[in-house]
C-alpha cells in the first residue's frame, strides 16, 4: 500500500514514524509537504485517526489551500470531515474565540492589522515621526514573538524604556477594545495553556497529531505552542530546511531546529536527498549559491529530472526594458510552448517593482494575478466598510467607531467625539457603550447627541442578527442592509473626482460580492467574516483566491512553498538582491556592526535560494544597469548570488534586444514581433 503513497524510502519512514516526535530535515524540492499530506492520509486511512484530532500548520493561507487540494485527492471527502489545515494564526483565532472567556476577552474580539496598531502606538508616543513610531511597533513585536512581557524586559536604553512603557500601555489598550494584534493570537494562547491546566488538558487531548511545516520559519512563541499543543503525547512531526529560513527579521528563529533535538531526545531525525522539482542546471546552481553559507545540517540534494537547458541571465538597461522583456519573452513561450500561463511566475524582492511589471503585461495583455503584495485590503475605501463591520461584530472596538462614525461624515464634530471620547474614559466604557449611558446627556448636548444615537441605533439593529446561524440570517442579507444604511457610492462622488470615485467604488463591490460568496461556500456568520478578513489582510493581503489561468506574480518571500515550470526572478543585482539599504551601499555605518551585516547578506542569500529552487525546468535572471529609486538614478551591478552561481558553467547571458531604444520603440518592436509582422 505504501508504495501507492509515491514516496521513495526515506519518505516513507517519515510518514510511518509514530512512536515519537519527527523532524524532516531537507532541501527544497525534496517533497516535505508531500511528506505532511501523505501522512495525514496515512494517518486517517490506515491507522483509524479521526479528522478531526489532527492538525496540520502551514505558513500561508494559499499554502494551506493547496494542501487540502491535495490531501482530497487521497482520503474520501466523508473520512476528511473536521480536517484541521491552516496557518498559525488560523489556529490562534479558533483557540481564542473558543477560548476567550479565560483571558477577559469576548468571542466576538476585533484583530487589529499592523495598521491600527500603528495608530495606537502613534497615540500613546505622541509622535508623528513615522520612523520612531515603526520602531517602537517592530520591538513590541519581537517581545511578543519571544514570548517576553513587558515586566520581563530590563531596558538598556532610553528608547527601550520608552518602548517597554508604550508595550504595556499597549497591551491594556487592546484589552479596553476587545481587541487583539496578529503577534496575540499565538502568544495568548501560549500564555493560557501555560496557566491553565484545564484548557491546556483538553487541547493536549483534542489534537492527536500535529503538522508543520515550514517549520525553520516558527518563532520562539509557536515554538512553545507546538510544544504546550502536543504535551505529553509529543505526537507531531515537523518538517524544515535551514537553507529557507527567510523570517529572522519577524522573529523567527532557526534554532528552533537545534532546539528541538535537544527538546525532544527520542526525537527521529529523517533527511531527503532526492529532489524532485528541478532540472540538474537550476538544482545545481541553488546548491551552489546556498554553499556559500554556513549551514546547521549538512544535505546534498540530487535530481534525476536530466540536464535542463541553460540558466538566461538577462542584462537591461532599466526596468522598464526589463519589464517588457520578460512580458514579450513569456508571451512568445505560452504560444511556442504550448504552456498555460499559470505555468510562469516573476519573482522580485520588494512589492515596489511589481508595479511596472503590471504595466507591461497590461499592454502586452498578459493575464496576471499577483499575490503576496501590498493591497486591496490596505485601500482607503475597504477599510472604510471594514471598520463597520469590525463595529457591528465587536463594539468595544473603539478604533473601528471613530473609523465609521466619520465616514461619511454624519455632522458629528470632533468637539463631539473629543467629549464622548473623555466620558467614555473617565466612566471605563466603549465609545459606543457611552452613548447610550444616561449621564451622557449633561456631557453632550441633544442636538449634538443625536446624530451619535441614529448611528448607534443602526449598529445595534445589525449587530442583534450578525450572531445568528446562516439559516436564520442570511449574512448577504446584513451586507446589503449595511451598506444601504452607509450611502458609501454617494459619499466616493461627494469626495473623489468621478474616475477615483468609480473605480474605488468598484473596489468595494469586489469586497461585497467576495464576501457574500465566501459566505456562502463557508457558511459564515456575519460575524466569521469579520475575523475571516483579518486573517486575510494579515499574510495574503491580496490573495482573491480564484483558480485562474495567469503568471503569478510576487515576492520572494511569498513564494515559498510553490513551484512553477518557468520562473523569471527580476532585479537580480547588488543593493536589490542583497537587499542593501543606502548607508550599506555608501557608507560605512555596516563596518560597526559587520556580524549583522554578515547575517543580513546570508539571509538574503536564503532567499535568492528560496527563489531559484522554485523553477521546475527553467530559470531566467535578470538585473538592470539602472534603477530608479525615489528620484535618483542608480547605477547597477550585478548580483554577488549571480556569479556564485558558476555563470559560466551552465548558463548564457543575454543583453538587452532593445538598447538604445526610446520607450515608444520599444513598444512598436515588442508588438511586432508579437504580432509575428
Ligand atoms: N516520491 C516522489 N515521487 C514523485 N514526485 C515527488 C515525490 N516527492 C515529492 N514529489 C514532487 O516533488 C515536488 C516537490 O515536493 P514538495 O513541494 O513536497 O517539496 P518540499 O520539500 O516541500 O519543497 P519546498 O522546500 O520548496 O517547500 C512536488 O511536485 C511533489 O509532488
Ligand atoms: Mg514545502
Amino acid at each position: 500500500m505504501i508504495e501507492s503513497l509515491g514516496l521513495n524510502q526515506s519518505q516513507q519512514e517519515a510518514v510511518l514514524y509514530l512512536d515519537g516526535p519527527c523532524l524532516v530535515l531537507a532541501g527544497a524540492g525534496s517533497g516535505k509537504t508531500r511528506v505532511i499530506t501523505q501522512k495525514i492520509a496515512y494517518l486517517i486511512n490506515q491507522c483509524g485517526y479521526d479528522a478531526r484530532s489532527i492538525v496540520a500548520l502551514t505558513f500561508t493561507n494559499k499554502a494551506a489551500k493547496e494542501m487540502v487540494e491535495r490531501i482530497s485527492h487521497i482520503v474520501e471527502k466523508k473520512n476528511s470531515k473536521g480536517l484541521t489545515v491552516c496557518t498559525f494564526h488560523s489556529l490562534g483565532v479558533r483557540f481564542l474565540r473558543q477560548e476567550a472567556k479565560h483571558i477577559g476577552l469576548k468571542d466576538t474580539f476585533s484583530i487589529l492589522d499592523a495598521h491600527d496598531a500603528g495608530q495606537i502606538i502613534q497615540e500613546m508616543l505622541a509622535t508623528t515621526d513615522r520612523g520612531r513610531i515603526k520602531t517602537v511597533q517592530q520591538q513590541i513585536s519581537l517581545w511578543k514573538n519571544d514570548l517576553l512581557e513587558p515586566d520581563d524586559i530590563v531596558p538598556t536604553t532610553p528608547d527601550e524604556k520608552d518602548a517597554q512603557r508604550v508595550y504595556r500601555n499597549y497591551n491594556a489598550t487592546l484589552k479596553a477594545y476587545q481587541a487583539v494584534d496578529f503577534d496575540d493570537l499565538i502568544r495568548l494562547p501560549v500564555l493560557l495553556m501555560r496557566e491553565n491546566e484545564e484548557v491546556r488538558d483538553r487541547w493536549q487531548k483534542r489534537i492527536k497529531y500535529l503538522l508543520v511545516d515550514e517549520y525553520q520559519d516558527t518563532n520562539v512563541c509557536q515554538y512553545e505552542w507546538v510544544k504546550l499543543l502536543t504535551g505529553w503525547h509529543q505526537k507531531f512531526t515537523a518538517v524544515g530546511d535551514d537553507d529557507q529560513a527567510i523570517y529572522a527579521w519577524r522573529g523567527a528563529t532557526i534554532e528552533n531546529l537545534a532546539k528541538l533535538t535537544k527538546d525532544y531526545s527520542n526525537l527521529k531525525v529523517i533527511k531527503l536527498e532526492q529532489n524532485y522539482r528541478s532540472v540538474e542546471t537550476i538544482l545545481n546552481a541553488a546548491n551552489k549559491v546556498i554553499s556559500n553559507n554556513p549551514n546547521l545540517f549538512q544535505k546534498t540534494l540530487w535530481s534525476t529530472l536530466g540536464k535542463g537547458s541553460k540558466i538566461q541571465i538577462i542584462s537591461m538597461d532599466n526596468e522598464e526594458a526589463e519589464a517588457e522583456t520578460i512580458g514579450m519573452r513569456i508571451s512568445a513561450d505560452h504560444f511556442n510552448k504550448k504552456a498555460q500561463w499559470k505555468d510562469f511566475a516573476v519573482l522580485y524582492r520588494g512589492n515596489h517593482q511589481a508595479k511596472v511589471i503590471e504595466q507591461a503585461f497590461r499592454q502586452l495583455h498578459i493575464p496576471y494575478s499577483i499575490s503576496g503584495g501590498q493591497s486591496f485590503f490596505d485601500r482607503a475605501e475597504i477599510r472604510d466598510i471594514l471598520a463597520y463591520m469590525r463595529l457591528i461584530a465587536n463594539d468595544q472596538d473603539d478604533p473601528a467607531f471613530i473609523r465609521a462614525v466619520t465616514t461619511p461624515k454624519r455632522g458629528v464634530g470632533q468637539t463631539t467625539l473629543q467629549q464622548l471620547g473623555e466620558f467614555a474614559a473617565s466612566n471605563q466604557l466603549s465609545l459606543f457603550e457611552a452613548i447610550f449611558a444616561l449621564e451622557i446627556n449633561e456631557v453632550i448636548a441633544e442636538r449634538q447627541l443625536k446624530p451619535l444615537m441614529v448611528f448607534a441605533q443602526f449598529i445595534q439593529r445589525i449587530q442583534d442578527r450578525a450572531h445568528k446561524p446562516v439559516h436564520q440570517q442570511s449574512p448577504n442579507e446584513l451586507l446589503d442592509e449595511m451598506m444601504s444604511y452607509i450611502r458609501y457610492e454617494d459619499y466616493l462622488y461627494d469626495h473623489h473626482d468621478e474616475r477615483a470615485a468609480l473605480s474605488r467604488w468598484q473596489n468595494v463591490l469586489d469586497l461585497l460580492e467576495w464576501l457574500k460568496r465566501k459566505a456562502q461556500e463557508d457558511d459564515m456568520r456575519f460575524i466569521d467574516l469579520v475575523q475571516h478578513i483579518a486573517l486575510i489582510t494579515m499574510l495574503e493581503r491580496n490573495e482573491q483566491e480564484q483558480e485562474q489561468d495567469a503568471v503569478t506574480l510576487t515576492t520572494l518571500h511569498a513564494s515559498k512553498g510553490l513551484e512553477f515550470p518557468y520562473v523569471y526572478m527580476v532585479g537580480v543585482e547588488e543593493g536589490l538582491l542583497p537587499h542593501m539599504g543606502k548607508e550599506d551601499e555608501y557608507g560605512d555605518t555596516n563596518k560597526d556592526n559587520e556580524e549583522l551585516y554578515v547575517q543580513r547578506i546570508q539571509e538574503e542569500r536564503r532567499l535568492m535560494y528560496v527563489g531559484i529552487t522554485r523553477a521546475q525546468y527553467e530559470l531566467t535572471l535578470s538585473w538592470c544597469k539602472k534603477r530608479r529609486r525615489a528620484r535618483e538614478e542608480l547605477i547597477r551591478e550585478p548580483s554577488r548570488f549571480i556569479s556564485e552561481m558558476g555563470i559560466d558553467s551552465g548558463s548564457q547571458t543575454i543583453q538587452d534586444p532593445f538598447k538604445d531604444m526610446s520607450p515608444k520603440e520599444r513598444l512598436a518592436q515588442l508588438k511586432q514581433m508579437l504580432t509575428g509582422g
